[in-house]
């Protein structure tokens, strides 16, 4: 049974990590074209890398909860093959165990030199002269996808979702693009886990809503 699970923010937000989109998130605090745009960094690389810092710390003193646990016990089962895609930068989903995961956005934990493409493991904390250790040059960023920049391994990702038996989109408001367009790529069944209706519930064949850390242990079991 070959499954394929799409994450969230919601999925890490029992954790102590808040979510983008809802009261207090993410997005009503910073404005998206300043700290999440690659013309936002080119104006202030200052203001990205306190945004970026600020969640690495807020992530490193973070755990995995219920539901990331549960998904890594899901991988382990012998019927099932799961891959996890995620939109998270955070590394919440390797910290329970889970091995199969694509960041499609990228992670926190990761740097990228903008004028070599050389990555590394980021330090916790980035500021706008930290050189590139391959071509030393300061042009190094947080190696997150940002908005306007096409996700990664999105061909892998979308072979993964047309073969998949089960599809299933856990804690994300489907607002955001192409993420929020696999669950049409989806060759078998479809189900949405969620606190409450996404953006294109209509578009899955059943749903559960509720706190991930209830609905998600529910569904592996
Ligand atoms: C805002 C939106 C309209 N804009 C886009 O979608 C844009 C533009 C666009 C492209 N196509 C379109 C089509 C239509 C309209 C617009 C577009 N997309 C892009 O720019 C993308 C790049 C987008 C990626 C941007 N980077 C992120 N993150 C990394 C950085 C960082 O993290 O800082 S996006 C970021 O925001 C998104 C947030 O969404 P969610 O995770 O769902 O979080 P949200 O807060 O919205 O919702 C939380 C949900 O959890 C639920 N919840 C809360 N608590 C719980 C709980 N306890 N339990 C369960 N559920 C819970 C809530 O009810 C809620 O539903 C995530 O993807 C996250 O990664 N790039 C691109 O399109 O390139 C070209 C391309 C693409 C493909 C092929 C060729 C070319």
């Amino acid at each position: 049974m070959e499954i394929v699970v799409l994450t969230g923010a919601g999925i890490s937000t029992e954790s102590g990590l808040g979510t983008f989109r809802d009261a207090d998130g993410l997005w009503t605090h910073y404005d998206l074209n300043d700290v999440a745009t690659a013309e936002g960094f080119g104006r202030d690389p200052a203001l990205v890398h306190d945004f970026y810092n600020a969640r690495r710390a807020n992530c490193a003193d973070a755990a995995p909860n219920a539901a990331h646990n549960a998904l890594a016990n899901l991988e382990k089962s012998a019927t099932h093959n799961l891959t996890i895609v995620t939109q998270n930068v955070d590394d919440l989903h390797e910290r329970a165990g889970s091995r199969t995961v694509i960041h499609m956005h990228g992670t926190l934990t990761g740097a990228l030199c903008a004028a070599c493409q050389h990555r590394w493991r980021a330090p916790l904390v980035m500021d706008p002269t930290d050189l590139c250790p391959r071509c030393a040059t300061p042009a190094t960023r947080p190696d997150v996808v940002w908005f306007g920049e096409i996700p990664y391994q999105m061909d892998r990702i979308s072979e993964l979702v047309a073969a998949s038996d089960i599809f299933a989109a856990i804690g994300t408001s489907a607002e955001v693009y192409p993420a929020a367009g696999l669950v049409e790529l989806a060759g078998g069944e479809t189900l949405e886990l969620n606190l409450e209706p996404s953006a294109r519930t209509n578009s899955f064949d059943r749903r559960r809503f509720g706190p991930a850390t209830e609905i998600v242990p529910e569904w592996v079991v």
